[in-house]
């Protein structure tokens, strides 16, 4: 299973929610505004018990004119009225932000991850960057569209209203205030668990997208080996895991909310005692104790949510560092400052190199090892020469290395060691999309994209006509595209028809063909055709791509035979290159591999 790299935990809360900076900063009117809003519908909300006071202490009398009574009702109706309002326009102020903030990261993520090089898409599992780009980006915008403005909304409130009890009653505010005490205490513990905690879950829940991923794509494999149960199983400690995490999350919030909903509770049963003998001994007025009460009932929700906010806080944090362990994931394929441009060996004008016309491929002491075993080189010391419009077959045994050899080519990789030389100029000094455009390759799993045959096949060519297209169908043999409910127009993929293995190789083999590549690599691209289908592609192929150099690997002496000449790959490294008749009378290692290409294979190897 992929393990991607889970950073520690070394950001802190405002390091990280400063990083929202410049995504937040085209919305910051609007957020603003949603702010004061929320802001005015707090101050409105408290504004009501100082009404209420005043209704106490100088309207409610005997002998009050019914009138005196209703205006005061009326202003309490304005007054939440006016709350019911701010509180609407809040809501309208925050949603188009936060929404479009949220489609933005999303967009930046999936942008960020096509530049990322295949090296990082190794190491990540697709679940993690799929709950990153989805579930932590949702809890991003939920908290930003209400948690934030709450927090700091509910934060102020707080702050005005202890000045308004303060101003009731400085004793009864001071036992208010003193009762914050624990819960700044209990704060502290409660955010470095529920850190851990967030954080936890959020990555479980990422393994789980992954485990059905796989569950899903292998579902096959499971039902013909009856697995089924097994990875039920495995999904089954998966999400148990999770719900424990889960639990474990809420309980830690739980404690804390019990601590922040039950100190205010217990202070008011005190201020109640204390208010009261204030009230005796005439040092409050009834209104004043009334006021005290209602304030301390206002506030009452701004203390309790303030701690299920400061949970969607920290768990936000989480969001965010996994969103950005992504986003600075650094991209190690890129084109050089300042790129060369492409050498146009014919001779032409830049604007005159067609995308067609062959180049010379070179590979000079090249070694190469992935990132994950850099002491285990895959390649090494490896020289092999292409000439314009050359047709070179790369062979050797299975696990020698010949696919990273190709996926070297469009710099999918890059070497560790040594170079590789398009017309004489380093890979690494040519603008990236330029290598991409004249290199096209073909690989042995076919992937095909949910749309239809027209545009998988024409994804990479340079003109999207019909004739291009019904020429690479031609030269790939893929005339079976005819025969489909809608012909080219046919949806396939994985929301489309299923196609058979040596038809989805056929397919990706016309998009090689139909980018029209200076270099064409096909990586063992006709291995699921039968021997006659991959003779009649391999005679199209030479007569079709004779100004484009090709670097084919072969498993069939009929492809090799077909080439100009054949390279062996062996320990890693070229150790011939000859015509396959050249090569099959001097190297032994050659008649040895040929012969077990055509060996068929033993009954013990059946069995
Ligand atoms: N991402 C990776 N990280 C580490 N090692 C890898 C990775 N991909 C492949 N390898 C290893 O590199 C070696 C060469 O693999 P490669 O696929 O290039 O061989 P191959 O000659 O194309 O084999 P085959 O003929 O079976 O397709 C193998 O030992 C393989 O296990």
């Amino acid at each position: 299973m992929k393990t991607e790299s889970r950073t520690a935990e070394t950001t802190t809360l405002f390091g990280t929610l400063k990083r929202l900076g410049p995504f937040v900063k085209p919305y910051s009117w609007r957020l603003f505004g949603g702010f004061l809003a929320a802001l005015a519908a707090g101050i409105v909300a408290l504004a009501i018990p100082q009404v209420m006071g005043e209704l106490v202490n100088n309207v409610l009398h005997p002998g009050t004119p019914t009138s005196a009574l209703l205006w005061v009702t009326a202003i309490v109706a304005v007054l939440g009225a006016l709350e019911a309002f701010f509180i609407y326009l809040r809501r309208v102020f925050v949603i188009t932000p936060a929404s479009l903030l949220e489609a933005e990261m999303r967009i930046g993520l999936f942008k960020h991850l096509q530049q990322l090089p295949v090296s990082f898409h190794d190491k990540w599992a697709s679940g993690q960057l799929l709950s990153r780009s989805m579930a932590d980006l949702s809890h991003t915008r939920r908290w930003l569209a209400f948690g934030a403005i709450m927090f700091v909304v509910s934060t102020v409130t707080i702050i005005v209203g202890l000045g308004v009890m303060f101003s009731s009653s400085w004793i009864l505010g001071v036992l208010y205030l003193l009762g914050a005490i624990p819960v700044v205490i209990r704060s502290f513990y409660f955010r470095n668990r529920f850190r851990v905690v967030s954080r936890l879950s959020q990555d479980q829940a990422g393994d789980l997208a992954t485990n059905v991923e796989e569950s899903v794509q292998g579902i096959r494999v499971l039902k013909a080996f009856g697995r089924g149960q097994e990875a039920l199983d495995g999904f089954e400690t998966r999400a148990q895991t999770l719900r424990e995490t889960e639990i474990s999350k809420a309980k830690t919030l739980g404690a804390f909310l019990a601590v922040i909903v039950s100190v205010p509770e217990i202070v008011l049963a005190l201020g109640l005692i204390l208010g009261t003998w204030l009230v005796v001994h005439q040092q409050l007025t009834v209104g004043g104790l009334v006021a005290f009460f209602a304030t301390a009932a206002v506030l009452a929700r701004p203390v309790e949510s303030v701690g299920m906010l400061l949970g969607m806080t920290f768990a936000t944090k989480t969001a965010l560092d996994r969103y950005f362990d992504v986003r600075d994931s650094v991209n190690t394929i890129t084109s050089p400052a300042q790129p060369k441009p492409f050498p146009d060996v014919d001779g032409g004008t830049p604007a005159a190199a067609s995308s067609s016309k062959s180049a010379s491929l070179e590979l000079q002491n090249v070694s190469f090892a992935f990132a994950d075993a850099p002491d285990a080189p895959i390649l090494k010391d490896v020289n092999l020469a292409v000439r314009p419009g050359e047709t070179m077959a790369l062979v050797g045994v299975t696990g020698s290395g010949k696919s990273a050899l190709c996926e070297l080519v469009p710099r999918l990789y890059d070497v560790t060691g040594g170079r590789i030389l398009l017309n004489g100029v380093d890979l690494r000094e040519l603008d990236l999309e330029t290598v991409r455009s004249r290199v096209s390759i073909a690989f042995e799993d076919s992937i095909l994209f949910s749309s239809t045959v027209r545009d998988n096949v024409l994804l990479g060519a340079p003109e999207r006509t019909e004739a291009a297209l019904k020429e690479a169908l031609a030269v790939a043999e893929a005339d079976f595209v005819n025969e489909l409910p809608e012909g080219v127009n046919t949806m396939i993929g994985e929301q489309g028809l299923s196609l058979s293995g040596g038809q989805r190789q056929r397919l990706s083999l016309a998009r090689a063909i139909a980018a029209k590549p200076s270099v064409l690599v096909l990586d063992d691209p006709l291995s699921a055709l039968d021997v006659r289908t991959e003779e009649k592609v391999t005679e199209n192929l030479r007569v079709a791509l004779q100004r484009t150099t090709t670097l084919i690997v072969a498993h069939r002496p009929s492809t090799v035979v077909l080439a100009d000449r054949v390279a062996l790959l062996k320990d890693g490294t070229i150790v011939d290159v000859g015509t396959h008749a050249e090569m099959l009378a001097r190297n032994a290692d050659y008649r040895d591999v040929i012969s077990s290409f055509e060996q068929a294979p033993t009954v013990e190897e059946v069995l």
